[in-house]
């Protein structure tokens, strides 16, 4: 069974509080984009989990959250038979595009089809929390309010159809250690959440990308300044906006024009600010995940 594991971006995100077991409250306007890892999920005879990967520094074993999600629910099931999965990351690592999140998702789904558990996407919600809090809103895709730690779904009309830049620097961000970092209770100027969702559902992409905005840009680009680099290079290349993606570093420029951002992307490369550049589109295709 061969199946897209997804990228999404935050074309918002606010934190309300912080609860008292560490974990935050947040309001995030979800997308996914056109950009995904690939997962081969085949039944095997013989017993246990093989996952291999085509990125030799990425574990292989209960530390992968593939691993993680396909063992969570083999072991509930009590499952004898054993799985090969094969997976093929091209979704940047540790980035703020939540790629172990959907790797896990679509893990999730692998196992529910090929030993026919008969989940229903609620049931497998439920048990996707517990891999990470982006890994349910990874199952159900699309534009969506997440709410509470990531987990209250509310699905949206699609975001207006544009051109996403994507340009990650060359290093990596801990999302633990930026949401620890951040000062819940000092967030003065939060983003319109609710004037977004408005924006969305009136099919307005001006309306939504005067809206962006990412309280944990405040954590994140004081410790790595090349993102605010990047954001400019974009927006003085016709972006109409340029955010951080989730804790970062994954800056994400929305277009509403092919040529200027095929243009921003040249521009993005030869500043050699971007470690990896690409051109993508927002996705609206379901949670089928099957390719
Ligand atoms: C930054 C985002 O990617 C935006 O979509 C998510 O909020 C993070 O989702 P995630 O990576 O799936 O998060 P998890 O793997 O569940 O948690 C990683 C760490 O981030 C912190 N964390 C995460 C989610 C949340 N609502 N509040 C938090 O404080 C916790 O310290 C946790 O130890
Ligand atoms: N399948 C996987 N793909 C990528 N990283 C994984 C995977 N499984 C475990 N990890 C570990 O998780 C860490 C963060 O990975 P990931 O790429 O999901 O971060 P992220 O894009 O910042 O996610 P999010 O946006 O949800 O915070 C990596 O450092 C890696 O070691």
């Amino acid at each position: 069974m061969k199946l897209q594991a997804m990228a999404k971006i935050n074309l918002g995100l606010d934190v309300v509080r912080k609860r008292d077991d560490g974990y935050h409250e947040v309001r995030m306007i979800m997308q996914t984009i056109q950009m995904y890892d690939q997962l081969d999920m085949a039944e095997s005879s013989r017993p246990g989990i093989r996952l291999a990967t085509n990125l030799a520094y990425l574990p292989n074993n209960e530390n992968n959250l593939v691993y993680r999600a396909a063992n969570m629910l083999m072991e509930e099931f009590h499952i004898k038979k054993g799985l090969d999965i094969r997976l093929r990351k091209m979704i940047p690592v540790a980035a703020g595009m939540a790629g172990g999140s959907s790797d896990a998702a679509a893990a999730f789904i692998g196992v529910n089809r090929i030993f026919r558990l008969g989940l229903s996407m609620d049931e497998l919600m439920q048990r996707a929390v517990k891999v990470g809090a982006d890994v349910p809103y990874c199952l159900m895709r699309g534009t969506a309010l997440a709410e509470g730690i990531g987990e209250k779904l509310t699905p949206l009309a699609p975001m207006p159809p544009c051109h996403i830049l994507i340009g990650k620097p060359g290093i990596s961000v801990s999302t633990k250690f930026v949401y620890s970092n951040l000062r819940a209770g000092e967030i003065k100027d939060h983003p319109d959440i609710s004037g977004m969702i408005r924006a969305i559902e009136e099919g307005s992409l001006p309306g939504v990308t005067a809206r962006m905005a990412n309280v944990l840009e405040r954590v994140t680009i004081p410790a790595h300044p090349v993102i605010e680099e990047i954001k400019r290079n974009m927006i003085a290349h016709g972006a109409c906006n340029a955010l951080m993606s989730g804790s970062g570093p994954t800056v994400f420029g929305i277009f509403d024009n092919r040529r200027t951002a095929e243009a921003a992307s040249r521009a993005l490369k030869r500043s050699g600010l971007a470690r990896q550049v690409f051109l993508t589109r927002p996705f609206q295709g379901g949670n089928t995940h099957e390719k």
